[in-house]
């Protein structure tokens, strides 16, 4: 019983500011359309429906990635998932937004700026100091209600996710709803058989954070990703070399070099690296190395290699729960998608509980035709799935508990 108010408690027709989470992968420029949009589009449609004028927020990117973009793009993709009109305002909580939302009525929706494009949302800061900022404090007034949805960024203390619920009546909307007690139930069950996660992705720093609270609960871990070739890199093998545009290998290392070194050592047979990995040769293809025969960092690697997909897969057949956080290689590039789907593969035909986690990685169930279906749980939250794993709570959702 989440001791937080849902949509169930809120009268018809009020006016309300709603956190959704549109990360979403950008390619050359263009917001894909990923399982966000159409989960959360669910509790967009239900409160147009029942007459609220509806104000959401949503952030993209991280300043200075490639993907910190504006939502211009995310209110037509919303739209058509919602199946009415999404207004845009290229303004976070300035007169432009202020004067858009004044002039919305009921059973309209209305998306505002980037909130990652405010120099107040960033920082992590406590509740109370994001309260007190001039975004909380010029938005708040103009509406009845808060309601997040973000599960996904709930694990962030950013003034649209922890600010809002201390200066208005809060409430969950669906998809925080769902996913938390989705998430909740997942991390208290336990498991008579080996229990196997599969960790890759970007996001090196948030899984390597968890593994060690999770050594207890997992017994093997299958790496690929940036997380697997930071852990590869601990090992003396020479890789981690960025591609152009992306900054993914060097501060993370500086940030997690002493928790990988540890973790390896600490806890060496529940890791497994891979064997072999991919890169793009001279004609644009893919081609594959041994770990072994890897001598100088000259190269990116950008997926792991067959040897390592049999096997995972191998673990996988072998194992009672699989749980997945990040993707083994670049998947939207079909030459580097077979590590992700191989693993993704083994794990729908195996009959073992199963978890996919991220926005991203979801998104690769749906690219390469497996079905939903075959997995007990598809969570559009990563980082904040994992935590939930280990039992740690998450700020966005204690913030919404304590305003009640
Ligand atoms: N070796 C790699 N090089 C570049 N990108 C990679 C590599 N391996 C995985 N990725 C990327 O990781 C992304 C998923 O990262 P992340 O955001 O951590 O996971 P999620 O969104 O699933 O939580 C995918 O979009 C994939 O392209
Ligand atoms: O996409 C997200 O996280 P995820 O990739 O761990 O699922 C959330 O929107 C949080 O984004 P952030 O990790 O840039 O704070």
């Amino acid at each position: 019983m989440p001791a937080f108010k849902t949509l169930d408690d809120l009268d018809d027709g009020q006016r309300v500011l709603v956190r959704l989470d549109l990360n979403s992968p950008v390619e050359d420029g263009q917001v894909q359309d990923n399982r966000r949009f159409d989960r959360h589009a669910e509790t967009v449609r239900e409160l147009a429906d029942r007459d609220f004028a509806v104000v959401l927020m949503a952030h993209q990117g991280r300043p200075g990635r490639d993907t910190f973009v504006s939502l211009e793009q995310h209110a037509d993709i919303l739209a058509d998932h919602v199946g009415r009109p999404v207004q845009f305002v290229p303004d976070t909580f300035g007169d432009r937004a202020i004067s858009a939302i004044n002039d919305l009525d009921g059973g309209e929706v209305l998306l505002l700026e980037n909130t990652r494009m405010c120099d107040e949302e960033l920082p992590e800061e406590e509740p109370t100091v994001k309260a007190e900022t001039e975004f909380v404090r010029a938005l708040a007034p103009e509406f009845d209600a808060y309601v997040n949805d973000a599960y996904s960024a709930a694990h962030r203390s950013h003034a649209s996710l922890v600010g809002f619920p201390l200066a208005l009546p809060a409430y969950a909307g669906r998809v925080m709803e769902t996913e938390y007690e989705a998430n909740t139930a997942i991390a208290e069950r336990e498991f008579d058989g080996n229990v196997t996660m599969v960790v890759g992705g970007t996001k090196a720093t948030d899984v390597i954070d968890v593994m060690t609270a999770l050594e207890d609960k997992v017994n093997d871990f299958l790496l690929g990703g940036i997380a697997g070739e930071l852990f590869l890199r601990a090992a003396d093998v020479p890789v981690g070399r960025d591609i152009e545009g992306m900054d993914l290998f060097d501060e993370q290392w500086e940030e997690n070099e002493e928790t990988i070194e540890h973790i390896l050592d600490e806890y060496q047979t529940q890791i497994h690296l891979a064997l072999d990995l991919a890169f793009e040769d001279e004609d644009g293809e893919r081609d594959e190395i041994e770990v072994e025969d890897i001598a100088e960092k000259d190269r990116a690697f950008l997926d792991v290699g067959s040897n390592t997909v049999s096997e995972y897969a191998a673990f996988v057949e072998n194992s009672e729960a699989v749980f997945v956080k990040g993707a083994l290689g670049l998947f939207e590039d079909e030459r580097f998608a077979d590590g992700t789907v191989g693993v993704l593969e083994a794990i729908a035909e195996t009959d073992c509980f199963s978890v996919v986690g991220g926005g991203d990685t979801s998104r690769a169930i749906e690219m390469y035709g497996l079905s939903e279906d075959d997995f007990d749980h598809v969570s559009i939250a990563g980082g904040a799935y994992i935590r939930a794993l280990t039992g740690e709570r998450l700020v966005g959702v204690e913030a919404l508990q304590s305003g009640n």
